[in-house]
């Protein structure tokens, strides 16, 4: 893995940062690193993250879903943290076991992925740290319910990843269902890599071990300099660029493979770094697709923005045909993977030309290890920004006034937030 940081330096683009300004800024990520490392080492909350590599247990992984080793499909129920990083690998990965993920509770689309399940041959994995995230609760009976009338025994195929203590913990334990705790000090957001994000990987068949040694590959690399980690580095700019103006970070990867994980990158940027009226935003974008959708606004529009590109050295290629087309011509005997890699080469020149600071990532390719490094690089980066812009990285506290205003709306409890709904202001235009 590499992180190419030439186009978002100053002599190229505005926002940027000279090389000697860059070389300043490494002088506080060596005292950032050591503030991380001493976290890893004493597993303190949210930097246990980082320690994953070394903690977590493949083996023990594996053998808890062995009884599912017959499934046909897999239903993650979960959101947040504690689906994005499954469903990253997931969709990045090839399987037998198709993944499928309730991580909303939108009715009809659960109505229409329910009805389309084979249910008396799919696992259910259910997954939430807390273990009372009311829309995985929801969804979780909602399902249970469906397969009940399927004449399913859910009994016999739900598998639970939640924490100590809590109602879904309880529902394992009064069934004895099969289960995995989840990992000590490790955010949702950071848990990819982890029991949270690896029972559904297991379940389909993927090699832990050589996303875990991806991952560790990245580990290895975390030291006192930016210009040794490709994680610091890319933590370090980010937060450069965005201090510098571009409060945009637009996560575009040039790999249909990879469009999910630019979902669990959002996550994973806005609830850590969003604080104290800090944080860069993230924005979720697919290369090629969206140089016919967003590349105008990234290359003309405002200069708050920079543009992350993620892009594997080596790719399986599918052949153009010749053409009869004398103005196609140039297309045919080539390959899809050639046309994808000269646009991406030829959208980050076009974004250099104009002076608009984009970072090139690169993995070897999207299999387990690079997917691996990938996680492991962003993780480590969002922990290294948020010691740079000093905030807590590793708490959520803004999204718990919602929580509490949907839940007395519900008549869950008496929240002053609810009333907060009925006091809106309307200016309804129809
Ligand atoms: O795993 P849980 O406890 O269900 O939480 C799910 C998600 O909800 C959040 O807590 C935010 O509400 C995320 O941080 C987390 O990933």
């Amino acid at each position: 893995m590499n992180v190419d940081l030439g186009n978002a330096l100053a002599a190229e683009a505005s926002p940027g940062i000279s090389r000697e300004n860059l070389e300043r800024l490494d002088e506080r990520v060596a005292g950032a690193h050591e503030r991380i490392e001493a976290g890893i080492e004493a597993r303190e909350h949210g930097y246990a993250a980082l320690a994953l590599p070394e903690t977590v247990d493949t083996d023990a992984i594996a053998a808890a879903v062995e009884p599912f080793s017959d499934s046909e499909a897999v239903l993650t129920v979960g959101i947040g943290g504690s689906a994005l990083g499954a469903a990253t690998i997931a969709d990045a990965l090839d399987s037998d076991v198709e993944a499928y993920f309730l991580d909303n509770v939108d009715p009809e689309q659960v109505t229409t992925l329910l009805a389309d399940l084979p249910l008396a041959s799919t696992t259910v994995n259910v997954v939430s740290r807390s273990g009372t995230t009311a829309e995985t609760l929801a969804n979780f009976l909602v399902v249970r319910d469906a397969m009940a009338d399927a004449g399913v025994d859910w009994t016999d195929r739900t598998f639970v990843t939640t924490g100590e203590s809590g109602p879904l913990r309880e529902l394992a334990d009064r069934h004895d269902l099969p289960s995995l705790p989840v990992p000590d000090g490790v955010p949702g957001r950071f848990s990819a890599l982890s029991t949270v994000g690896l029972a559904c990987a297991a379940i389909q068949g993927h090699d832990l071990d050589a996303l875990v040694a991806g991952a560790a590959d990245q580990r290895e690399r975390l030291s006192d300099s930016l210009f040794d980690s490709p994680a610091y580095a890319y933590g370090a700019i980010c937060y450069a660029l965005d201090v510098r103006g571009a409060s945009v970070n637009a996560m575009l990867p040039y790999a249909e493979s990879l469009e999910t994980f630019a979902e669990w990158f959002a996550q994973l940027w806005a609830e850590s770094l969003g604080k104290d009226g800090l944080g860069q935003t993230p924005a979720r974008a697919l290369g090629a697709t969206d140089q016919h959708s967003q590349l105008q606004l990234y290359r003309a529009g405002p200069r708050d923005k920079m543009v992350t590109f993620v892009r594997p050295r080596e790719r399986a290629d599918r052949a153009i045909p010749e053409t009869e087309f004398e103005a196609l011509s140039y297309l045919g005997g080539t390959g899809l993977g050639d046309l994808l890699d000269a646009e991406f080469e030829a959208t980050e020149a076009s974004l250099a030309a104009a002076g608009r600071p984009n970072v090139r990532v690169e993995i070897d390719r999207v299999d387990e290890r690079g997917l691996g490094e990938l996680l492991y690089a962003m993780e480590a980066a969002c922990v290294l920004a948020g010691e740079l812009y000093g905030v807590d990285t590793f708490v959520q506290p803004a999204v718990e006034w919602g929580k509490n205003a949907a839940r007395g709306l519900l008549g869950g409890g008496d929240f002053p937030e609810a009333d907060a709904v009925d006091a809106k202001r309307t200016l309804r235009i129809e």
